[in-house]
């Protein structure tokens, strides 16, 4: 496991441009897996700003880590703040974006989108393998959408599941913690003073997964690799 911790939200996420623009450069496709929330904001800023001739866009094949099940339309859609902060602003193939379709039923979305990971991505271990998988870190220490107490998300065998978000019970689409370890590296982004304590308790604290579901995460054959700024990084003990 890499940790590397930088001044601000700033330098970290240019950081994280900067490693995926290194990995593009020796690949031919690289399969790779967003998160959603906040925070990957400003990555895509920073991408579309300093990044957009730097990075063969028809390389990327963009995928999910966790969905809202609502229309790509909605404030909520992870898909629609992803099309408002990268996709609008670059020449990204329409067919290399793999959308969840949010506004499907969940269920049969959850099957559909497994498909199409499965039909899309080599698959390594029975399960299917992306090259890179980027997650946040929610304040209660979910990932993904796999919050606490939600452990049959993180063993589970199938490729996505439907989640619930514990306090509205919104429908979520989530890949598994077993698809999401099956990576070939999984790097966390995660900025911020708010997210502190429980930077240190996913890495430090070992065995209370269900407390904890990010400290699941722990590619079997990959790398993870975690970008935290200082505010982040704040309360972790080494
Ligand atoms: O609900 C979610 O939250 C986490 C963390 O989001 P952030 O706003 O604190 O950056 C995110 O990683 C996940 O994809 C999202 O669905």
């Amino acid at each position: 496991m890499e940790i590397s911790i930088f001044k601000n939200p700033e330098t970290t996420a240019k950081a994280f441009a900067d490693h995926l623009c290194k990995k593009q450069h020796d690949v031919n496709r690289l399969n790779i897996g967003l998160s959603g929330g906040s925070t990957p904001k400003l990555l895509f800023e920073i991408l579309v700003q300093k990044y957009s001739d730097k990075i063969d866009w028809s390389k990327l094949h963009f995928y999910w880590g966790d969905e809202r099940c609502v229309p790509p339309t909605s404030g909520e859609s992870t898909y629609g703040m992803t099309h408002e902060y990268l996709f609008q602003h670059l020449e990204i193939p329409e067919e290399n974006i793999h959308r969840v379709l949010g506004e499907n039923n969940p269920d049969k979305e959850a099957i559909r989108y497994s498909r199409l990971i499965t039909e899309n991505l080599p698959s390594i271990n029975g399960l299917p393998q992306f090259d890179l998988i980027m997650l946040g870190l929610g304040e209660d220490g979910h990932t993904a959408s796999i919050f606490p107490h939600q452990m049959e998300l993180l063993t589970s065998k199938q490729i996505c599941s439907v989640a619930e978000h514990p306090t509205s019970g919104q429908k979520r689409i989530t890949l598994t913690g077993s698809v999401i370890n099956n990576a070939k590296e999984v790097c966390f982004l995660v900025v911020g003073e708010a997210k502190a304590e429980k930077v240190n308790e996913i890495i430090n604290i070992t065995g209370h997964c269900e407390l904890y579901p990010a400290s699941y995460i722990k590619p079997t054959h990959g790398e993870l690799i975690r970008f935290l700024d200082k505010a982040a990084a704040g309360k972790l003990q080494l």
